[in-house]
Order: C-alpha cells, then sequence, then structure tokens
C-alpha cells in the first residue's frame, strides 16, 4: 500500500518504502526487499558465496574467504531493483553465528580494506575437546564450544599469538557489515550473537571481562554490547541506491531472525534447516536459564529479544550433510570421468528418494560430530545389497538428519512444552521434498511450512517492527 512518508529532508511523492533484510549464511547470501507497510517481500535474491577454503593445514579448520562473501553481498543486493533500492528506509542483517573474523579499525570502515582476515566459521574443528577443557570455565549457562569465536581467540593466542597482533577489531561476518555499512572503528555486537561466541551472560548482558583478562585474553577484541533490535548507525554513503543516512539495525543472530520469520504462537515450534538445522520453541517470558554450563545437554538456551530465551536443538547437520554427499559423488564422478552440475544431482537425488518411500538402510548423518557429543561422527548402518540405490540412500540421509535431530529434541519435549505445531523455514527444506515428508514422519506434531520463512525476512520484519520505517530513529551509537 503506497503511503505518503517522510523521508530525510522533504516530503515525497507517494511511492511504498523498503526494508532490506541481508542474511549472510554459510552456504548463501540471501537479500530481500520487505514493504514496509505491508510487511510482504516485494523482491528476494540469493547467491552461493562459494566461499570455503581448503583446510591445507591439517587443524580441522573450516575457514570462509571473506572478499568472496562480501563481493557476493554486493553482487546479490545489485540484482535488486534499482528503484526499489532508492526507497530503502532501513536495513538489517543476520548471519552465521559463532564465527569470528578480524579487522583493522584504521584501515576499516572500508569494503576493500586490505587488513581483513578470512572468517573461521561455526563449522571450524581445530580447538579440541582437550584444548577447551584447558580454557576457564565461563561464568554463563552456555558451554564453550569449537567454532565460538572465544574459544577460537583462544586457539590463536596459544597457537599463532603474532597473528592476532595484526588487528585492532573482531566480530562476526554480519558485525563487519554493519561496521563497513556504517563507518563504525569498532564492532557493535547484540547479545544473540554475543552468547554465540561463548564467554558471555546473557542475564547480566556482560562479558566474562575478569575471567578473560585472568586467562591474559586480548580484551580490546571483544565487541562492544548493544541490545538486539537497536540501530547501529546509519549508512555513510551510498550503497546500491540506496541514500547516505539510512538506518542500519545491529546485527542479529541467524536462527533468531529465521524464528522471527515465522514464530506466531507459543504453541508452535520452528525448524529451520539450512546450512545447519535448528529445532526450537520459546520459553515462557519469566523463564531464567540455568547458572553454570550444561555440556552435555542437546538442548540449549540461547537469548531472543529483550530478556527472552527460545530453547533449541542446535544440530551441526542440517543440509551440510546432503550438500557433502552431493560433493562426494561430484568428486567421484570427476574421477570417473563424469559431469553433472549441482543442481541437476539435487534435483535427481530428491526424485529418486521420493520413488524410494523408505529404507532399511540406516544413516547416522553427524559428519560434524554434536557439541554435546562432538565424537559422535556419521555411521552407515544395516547396509544389504538391496538397499543401495541412490533413492535409498538419500532416503536414509534426510530420515537420519531428522532422527538425528528428534533425538536431541524429542517430539516428547515439545509436547510437555505445550508445543502442537512446528513451522518449517530454511531452503534446505524448501528446496527438499524428502526433507519434509521426512519431518512430518518423525515428529508427531502437525507440520506447515512458513511462507517466506528465513532469517533475512525475519531479520527485515525485526527492524520493521522494532524501529518502525520512520527515518532518523535514534541509533544507540551515532
Ligand atoms: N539445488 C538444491 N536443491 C535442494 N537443496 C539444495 C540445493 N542446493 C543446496 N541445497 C541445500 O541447501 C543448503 C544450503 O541452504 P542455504 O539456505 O543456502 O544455507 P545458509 O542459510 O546456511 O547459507 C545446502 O546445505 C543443501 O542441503
Ligand atoms: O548453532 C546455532 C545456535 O547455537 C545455529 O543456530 C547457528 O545459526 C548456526 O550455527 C550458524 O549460524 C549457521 O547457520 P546457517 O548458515 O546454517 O543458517
Amino acid at each position: 500500500r503506497p503511503a505518503l512518508r517522510m523521508s530525510r529532508s522533504c516530503v515525497t511523492a507517494i511511492m511504498p518504502s523498503y526494508i532490506l533484510g541481508l542474511d549472510v549464511g554459510t552456504t548463501s547470501i540471501k537479500a530481500v526487499l520487505l514493504e514496509s507497510d505491508s510487511k510482504s517481500v516485494a523482491a528476494s535474491q540469493s547467491l552461493a558465496t562459494a566461499s570455503d577454503i581448503a583446510d591445507s593445514n591439517g587443524i580441522k579448520a573450516k575457514e570462509q574467504d571473506t572478499a568472496r562473501i562480501l563481493d557476493t553481498l554486493n553482487r546479490c543486493v545489485g540484482l535488486l531493483s534499482k528503484d526499489k533500492l532508492q526507497h530503502v528506509c532501513s536495513i538489517g542483517v543476520s548471519g552465521q553465528m559463532h564465527g569470528v573474523l578480524f579487522w583493522n579499525a584504521k584501515s576499516g570502515c572500508d569494503w576493500s580494506s586490505g587488513n581483513l582476515s578470512q572468517l573461521i566459521t561455526w563449522q571450524d574443528g581445530r580447538c579440541s575437546n582437550s584444548f577447551l577443557s584447558s580454557l576457564p570455565k565461563p561464568n554463563s549457562h552456555l558451554s564453550v564450544a569449537t567454532g565460538f569465536g572465544c574459544a577460537t581467540i583462544f586457539w590463536y593466542m596459544k597457537h599463532r599469538p603474532e597473528f592476532l597482533k595484526d588487528f585492532t577489531v573482531a566480530g562476526t561476518i554480519q558485525d563487519y557489515v554493519v561496521s563497513m555499512l556504517c563507518g563504525l572503528d569498532r564492532c557493535l555486537m547484540t547479545p544473540q550473537n554475543a552468547a554465540s561466541w561463548g564467554f558471555y551472560n546473557t542475564s547480566s548482558g556482560q562479558w566474562n571481562m575478569d575471567i578473560l583478562n585472568g586467562a591474559g585474553f586480548p580484551l580490546h577484541l571483544l565487541p562492544q554490547c548493544v541490545p538486539s533490535g537497536e540501530l547501529a548507525g546509519h549508512t555513510r554513503s551510498d550503497w546500491h541506491g540506496i541514500p547516505a543516512g539510512t538506518p542500519v539495525g545491529a546485527a542479529l543472530g541467524d536462527f533468531q531472525c529465521a524464528v522471527y520469520s515465522c514464530l506466531s504462537a507459543q504453541t508452535d515450534a520452528v525448524l529451520n534447516i539450512s546450512t545447519s538445522a535448528q529445532l526450537t520453541f520459546a520459553m515462557p517470558a519469566d523463564f531464567k536459564p540455568p547458572d553454570s554450563p550444561q555440556p552435555e545437554s542437546s538442548i540449549a538456551f540461547f537469548p531472543y529479544f529483550g530478556s527472552s530465551y527460545l530453547a533449541v536443538a542446535a544440530s551441526l547437520n542440517g543440509g551440510n550433510v546432503l550438500a557433502t554427499f552431493v560433493e562426494m559423488l561430484t568428486g567421484w564422478m570427476k574421477e570417473l570421468g563424469v559431469e553433472l552440475s549441482e543442481q541437476s544431482l539435487y534435483e535427481k537425488m530428491i526424485g529418486c528418494a521420493l520413488e524410494q518411500e523408505s529404507s532399511d538402510l540406516t544413516v547416522s548423518p553427524t559428519i560434524l560430530g554434536e557439541r554435546h557429543d562432538p565424537f559422535a561422527l556419521a555411521r552407515v548402518t544395516n547396509i544389504s545389497a538391496c538397499n543401495l540405490s541412490l533413492g535409498h540412500v538419500t532416503r536414509a540421509l534426510c530420515h537420519g538428519i531428522l532422527e538425528n535431530l528428534a533425538s536431541m529434541m524429542p517430539p516428547e519435549r515439545l509436547r510437555q512444552a505445550g508445543v502442537n505445531r512446528i513451522v518449517g523455514s530454511g531452503s534446505a527444506l524448501a528446496r527438499n521434498e524428502v526433507l519434509r515428508q521426512e519431518v512430518e514422519r518423525v515428529f508427531s506434531q502437525s507440520v506447515v511450512y512458513g511462507q517466506n520463512a528465513d532469517s533475512a525476512v525475519g531479520v527485515a520484519l525485526v527492524l520493521c517492527d522494532r524501529l518502525g520505517s520512520i527515518d532518523g530513529a535514534s541509533p544507540v551509537v551515532k
């Protein structure tokens, strides 16, 4: 619905305004334009970043090429209509949690600045269990796992201290994007992302300064926290036609934003499957997390907005399991001298598995282990001569992904929490009918699929609901 709206310094013609929602995912960038009055999606684009870097040092590193991510982000936004971009009234950014990249404030505020590290992602495996147990115990209800920002920084302190000396700022990839857009000389981080780094107390809203200081941690690399849903600043220059001075929200977690895009009732749970997978429900408003970490629990309590929490089974093994299978097939076919695009492989796999309604092949698909059980790697059992077709294997993989999630968050646990419906989100689920069938098979609750349910839409909705589209909403930091 077009509206007469105040725009920066003048009253402009009747023209809808939009909120740009960006999600920097592990596999792809998503960009949506949300019409701010109707809250409907006016346009969306998605591009794979193809940014994974091979682990050349054998340390189980999982890094991504930051320059490629940023280039993909710029290309993705560039695919949206220029006309609409000129009417963007605020920008929200979400992205993959837990990971860390480093930059230099002095050379910063420039997309192409030289002194920028690669992104060490949530899938990184360099922090062994013995290394993690050598770290101080956090004052938080969340335990620290490999791939968490603070654990990664501790790893650099021990193994490559000289590396850290080159950088003055650290943050998640989505924090970096916000810093660049606003020209910030430091990193502002919301509790959603801070909690995902470890050594952050969600009740007090503070980093574990004393504990970290006592362990010699470089405190200057800790971002400054701002509440989830607040502004971080304004764009410092024109960006793809979006005028300078446009308000930008402090970056949020992709998981919370996916939930925000489709959680409408206390009796709903949200199942998001993208590269990873999360099954979550909202805790009652008066819920307080436990005092200390529970590393063996498959359910964690992550901060949502204000003082509310989400109970989540955050599986490290979601769409990436299928992506790894596709990669394996591609590698084998290459060795055999056959070529088939990724897209056709997915189509054929899904097609074959739809024909194969069930399989007695059993796949436990935890190729990355799980945070509560890092040593339980994937297994294939019950192999017979009759269950090795592409249909059987794909069906068993998809079933295994859902069985694993259900073992982390059993249907009975959902029932006890009053959940009677599961809302599906995420593009791995949206693009894979076999996964959807398996959700419906494994969980007894009814299942619906959110339209436009993903993090980019969620973060745009947050901006829409929390800040309105009124120009000049005051930022936390100017
Ligand atoms: N052509 C395809 N058909 C079906 N599923 C796909 C296809 N391409 C990728 N996927 C799935 O989507 C997942 C990535 O989803 P995406 O939403 O892009 O992730 P993220 O939000 O983590 O960046 C992959 O891990 C894979 O399982
Ligand atoms: O692990 C958690 C929460 O602990 C996840 O919810 C978190 O979003 C993910 O680890 C990463 O952010 C990756 O998300 P995605 O790229 O799979 O969408």
